[in-house]
């Protein structure tokens, strides 16, 4: 059978991938796109949104348990897992009819099944064979293989964000986003959480100070986590989950629990896509890209999201503005080079931190003559008014220019108040310009005057 061809073929239907797609037929090209999973990717489907509906109700059983126990409220918020994971699905479940809908709405061909590459600009998604003039890897992280020996069972993201019941004790390996966040909804409800990182502070990409506030917090409210340990096997033993650790000291330690979690990190989903038969190099961070995101092997192959080896994280927002800048790139609109300065990250534990900009030690090391503003923001209003107990900020301000180079905000509106942060930071917005924002009061915008 003859190939069917394509102007753009794109492998993923996530943020990235989409993003291209839509635009480039918007703009009258033919365009095919594949996913091996259900269409819409991970952010919609096994990543951020299901995991903020976690979130939302994790935060509000907390904060019910503390006005409870100050008497405010006459009862305190458990949650129903199971009734939880159910009201998640009602988000996740119609994503792909949505998204294959509205693909075939605007006139993109879709195909189910994984695709894998067959020559420089030829694929194959299961039997089909497709041509296409330029092609999107767009194809996402997967967990990192757990190089050690495992007889018992470890338990994916994907897994977790699905469990019909809540296990009573659970291991987390790894502190990073995912261990942090998980285990932050975990508790919150009810099960005992044990996070096991290997080096010396968890949240390693966030600023040490707020992190060891977070960390403190944590083990406060019963989350136990181990630093400096590494977790070397796994063993199923009669209903248990065993985990062995070794420490930087060499000492060896055991878990045990009744479900462990991978949290030690995500790598390119690319293993099986055959890019030897493209000439398409890759390095353990993703595609080798240029600065147009385009293959340095195979000029008719392109890279974005979490699969291109690029300066950005592995976030949605990442993705779509890689996403945005080939499709402006590949139609000819000569975008802007693509900025990944100040991009905002935040980890969604309870309370949330979040980052833009740089750290002080990346300031420093750059020469920048700082004004490190810092404090404790417990006894603020906005903390109060919610009894939060733990809130923090730094910002970082270069005096030669009274810009801000960063921004670290622990706290019940952490999560709103760094994109304004992340605005000023983007847009050349100086500390006292800023300052003089008429925001909207009482917000967590508000707050901002007083922390600069
Ligand atoms: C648990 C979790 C929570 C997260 N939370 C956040 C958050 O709060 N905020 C944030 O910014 N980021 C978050 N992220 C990261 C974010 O989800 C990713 O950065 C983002 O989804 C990447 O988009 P993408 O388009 O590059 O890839 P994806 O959305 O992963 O899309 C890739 C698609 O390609 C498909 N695919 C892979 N191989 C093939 C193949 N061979 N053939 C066909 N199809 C294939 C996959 O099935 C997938 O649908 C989270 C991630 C996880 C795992
Ligand atoms: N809120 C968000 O934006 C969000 C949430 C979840 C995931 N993500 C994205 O997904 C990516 C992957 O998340 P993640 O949490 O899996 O990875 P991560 O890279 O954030 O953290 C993994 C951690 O596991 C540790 N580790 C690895 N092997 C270990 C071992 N054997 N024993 C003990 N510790 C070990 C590493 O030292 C590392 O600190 C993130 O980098 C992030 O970009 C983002």
């Amino acid at each position: 059978m003859m190939a069917q061809r394509f102007d753009l073929f794109v492998i993923g239907t996530g943020s990235a991938g989409t993003t291209v797609a839509d635009q480039c037929r918007q703009a009258g090209w033919r365009v095919g796109i594949a996913d091996d999973l259900p269409f819409g990717g991970t952010c919609a489907q096994r990543g951020c949104d299901p995991k903020k509906v976690l979130v939302g109700a994790a935060e509000l059983a907390k904060t019910s348990q503390r006005f409870y126990r100050t008497h405010i409220l006459d009862a305190a918020g458990q949650i129903n897992w199971a009734q939880l994971i159910d009201f998640k699905r009602t988000f996740t479940d119609p994503v792909p009819q949505h998204m294959e809908s509205w693909l075939h709405s605007i006139g993109i061909t879709t195909f189910q099944g994984p695709a894998r590459f067959k020559g420089d600009q030829s694929l194959m998604i299961g039997e089909t064979e497709v041509e296409a003039e330029h092609i999107l890897i767009a194809t996402g992280s997967t967990p990192a293989p757990l190089n050690m020996p495992i007889s018992g069972k470890v338990y994916t993201s994907d897994e977790f964000l699905n469990w019909d019941t809540l296990p009573k004790r659970v291991i987390f390996i790894g502190g990073g986003y995912i261990s942090l966040e998980f285990a932050h909804i975990a508790h919150s409800a009810g099960a005992q959480v044990t996070i096991l990182q290997r080096g010396p502070q968890i949240l390693p990409g966030f600023d040490p100070q707020m992190v060891e506030r977070l960390r403190q917090y944590s083990m406060a409210k019963g989350i136990d986590i181990h630093l400096n340990t590494e977790v070397t096997s796994i063993e199923g033993i009669i209903g248990d989950q065993v985990v062995h650790t070794v420490d930087t000291f060499h000492n060896a330690q055991s878990f045990a629990a009744d479900r462990v979690v991978h949290g030690a990190g995500r790598i390119p989903n690319l293993s099986h896509l055959h890019l030897e038969h493209a000439h398409v190099p890759t390095t353990l961070r993703g595609v080798t890209v240029n600065t147009n995101l385009q293959s340095l092997g195979n000029a008719h192959v392109y890279a974005a999201g979490d699969a291109a080896d690029t300066p950005g994280l592995p976030l949605t927002p990442v993705a779509v503005m890689e996403g945005n800048f080939l499709a402006a790139h590949l139609l000819g609109n000569h975008p802007k080079p693509l900025d990944y300065s100040a991009i905002p990250t935040i980890v969604y534990t309870n309370p949330a931190l979040a980052r833009v900009g740089m750290l002080e030690e990346e300031a420093q090391a750059q020469g920048y003559s700082l004004q490190v503003l810092t404090a404790e923001t417990t006894s603020w209003y906005s903390s109060r008014r919610v009894l939060s107990p733990l809130s923090a900020f730094k910002v970082l301000v270069d005096r030669d220019t009274d810009k801000i180079v960063g921004a670290h905000v622990l706290g019940p509106h952490a999560e709103e108040v760094i994109n304004i942060f992340a605005l000023a930071i983007r847009s050349g917005i100086t500390r006292t310009e800023l300052r003089r924002m008429p925001f909207a009061y009482p917000t967590g915008a508000s707050d901002i005057a007083y922390m600069l």
